[in-house]
């Protein structure tokens, strides 16, 4: 018989461990990564998005997203009718966006070096709210300076299809199923690879609520 020493874990809370799944070569999914140290990175994204508020950006093509951003970190990533690009204030205070909180860092950090990527210092953290129906198509993040710095994204709240593809747009995606504490990494020959996510399904997570949020770690500068 084993003994149950703690109880059971809170309704709702996901106790899985870890685990690593190779997408291509250079690109990794750290399955439940970030559920350790969930609690700091919550606390932490709760006040950088009260000193910045989520805000539903224009494209050059003069369309609102559907996914609501904002940034934290001594770069930030936007968008507007003149283009997209890295700015040091955000637009919307004409402030500089909120530091890069340490628990956000060393989780970047420390998923870039499991992933294979050692020495990630990140510069930018867009972060990216879904509500049920955001979505965002496929894409290369090719606004950085450096391509030699890996991408690190952070899943939270309601699950989401990741899509996954190559070097062209027409390239065959993979449809990767994250949820909350998941972690996609890529880099080195992957790094300019097409990704995007399919629109988030109704539903209500434990801790965030009816919606999926994205921290998306960039060396920019
Ligand atoms: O939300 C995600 O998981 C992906 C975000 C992304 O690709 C981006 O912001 O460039
Ligand atoms: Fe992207």
């Amino acid at each position: 018989m084993t003994l149950d020493l703690f109880g059971p874990p809170a309704a709702g809370i996901d106790t899985t461990p870890p685990w690593r799944e190779d997408i291509a070569v250079g690109a990794v999914l750290l399955r439940r990564y970030a559920l350790d140290g969930m609690a700091d990175l919550l606390t932490a994204l709760a006040a950088v998005t009260a000193a910045a508020p989520f805000r539903h950006l224009a494209t050059p093509g003069g369309y609102d997203m559907s996914v609501a951003m904002t940034n934290c970190g001594a770069l930030g990533w936007v968008t507007d009718r003149h283009g997209y690009r890295y700015a040091p204030r955000d637009p919307a205070s004409g402030l500089p966006w909120p530091a890069m909180p340490p628990a956000f860092a060393r989780l970047a950090r420390e998923a870039a070096a499991a992933a294979g990527f050692a020495g990630f210092e990140p510069d930018a953290c867009l972060i990216n709210r879904y509500a049920p129906g955001a979505r965002m198509g496929l894409h290369q993040d090719k606004n950085e300076r450096d391509m030699g710095q890996p991408i690190v994204t952070v899943s939270l709240g309601l699950p989401a299809t990741f899509l996954f593809g190559g070097p062209r747009r027409e390239d065959r995606a993979q449809r990767l199923p994250v949820t909350h504490g998941d972690v996609v990494a890529w880099g080195g020959p992957a790094r300019l690879y097409f990704h995007g996510v399919l629109p988030v399904k109704d539903g209500h997570h434990p801790q965030l609520g009816p919606q999926r949020i994205s921290l998306t770690f960039r060396k920019a500068g």
